[in-house]
C-alpha cells in the first residue's frame, strides 16, 4: 500500500497550442472563448494532478508560450514539443523524461478530475504491475495510461485507442471514476464535466458567460 502514499508517478500531460487545440469544442463557447478555455482547461486538469498524493511531478509537453507560462505557474515542469510529430511521439518524449520512475500519461482535458480519483486509480496501476489504462466514459478513448518503473510507456492515443491499448497488453482499469474518465471533447462533454464539478479556472471561464 505504499505506492499510494509515496509521491512515485511522473505525469507527463501533452497539450496541443492553443490555435490548433480542440477543434471539436468549437460553438461551444463564442470563439474568442476558446483558447482560455483550453489553457484553463489543462491548468485544472496539472492542478488536479499535482494535488494528488501519488504523483511527485507533473511533466507538461507544449510548444505554446502562453500554455508553458501558465502550468509552469501551476508548478509543472515543461518540455518543448517537436511539432507535427502527434501525440504519442510527444508523451514517448516526456516518458524518457521520468529517468526510469514510474510514469503516468494523461491528457489535458481532464477539467473535473479529483485527485482522489487520480490517487486511486494509480493504485490500482501500481498493483497491476503493468502498463495500465484508464478509458473514457464511453469506452473507446483513453484518459489515462501507466507503465510501472523501467516499462516502456506504449501509447496509442488516438481514435480507438482504448481497444489499441488493450492489444498492446495494457490492462484495462475500468473504475468508478466519472471526474477522472470524464474528458472534454464536445460541448456535451463540457456540460457534463460541469455537472461532476469543475475546477476553478474551468469554472470561472463559464461564469463568464453565463
Ligand atoms: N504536445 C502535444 N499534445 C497533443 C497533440 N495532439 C493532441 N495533444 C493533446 O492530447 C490530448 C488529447 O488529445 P485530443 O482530445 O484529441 O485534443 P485535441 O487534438 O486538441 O482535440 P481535437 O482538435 O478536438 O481533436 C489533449 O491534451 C491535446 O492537447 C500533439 O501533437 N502534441
Ligand atoms: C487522444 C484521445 O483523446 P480523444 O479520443 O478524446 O481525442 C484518446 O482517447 O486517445
Amino acid at each position: 500500500m505504499l505506492s499510494t502514499r509515496v509521491a512515485t508517478w511522473t505525469a507527463v500531460v501533452p497539450v496541443k497550442p492553443l490555435g490548433a487545440a480542440k477543434t471539436r469544442l468549437r460553438g461551444a463557447v463564442p470563439d474568442a472563448t476558446h483558447p482560455g478555455l483550453v489553457l484553463a482547461m489543462a491548468r485544472d486538469t496539472v492542478a488536479a494532478v499535482l494535488a494528488c498524493p501519488a504523483v511527485s511531478r507533473v511533466v507538461v509537453v507544449c510548444d505554446d508560450p502562453q500554455v508553458r507560462a501558465g502550468l509552469v505557474a501551476a508548478g509543472a515542469t515543461c518540455l518543448p514539443d517537436t511539432p507535427a510529430a502527434g501525440l504519442n511521439a510527444a508523451l514517448a518524449f516526456g516518458a524518457r523524461a521520468a529517468g526510469g520512475a514510474p510514469v503516468v500519461a494523461l491528457t489535458a482535458d481532464l477539467p473535473a478530475m479529483r485527485p482522489a480519483d487520480l490517487a486511486v486509480a494509480l493504485a490500482e496501476a501500481a498493483r497491476a504491475g503493468r502498463r495500465a489504462f484508464v478509458p473514457d466514459l464511453e469506452g473507446s478513448g483513453t484518459v489515462l495510461l501507466a507503465a510501472p518503473a523501467g516499462v516502456p510507456l506504449d501509447p496509442h492515443f488516438g481514435p480507438g485507442s482504448a481497444a489499441a491499448h488493450l492489444r498492446s497488453g495494457a490492462l484495462r482499469l475500468d473504475g468508478d471514476w466519472p471526474s477522472l474518465r470524464r474528458d472534454v471533447d464536445t460541448a456535451a462533454d463540457l456540460d457534463a464535466a460541469a455537472g461532476l464539478g469543475l475546477g476553478s479556472h474551468t469554472g470561472e471561464i463559464l461564469c463568464t458567460l453565463a
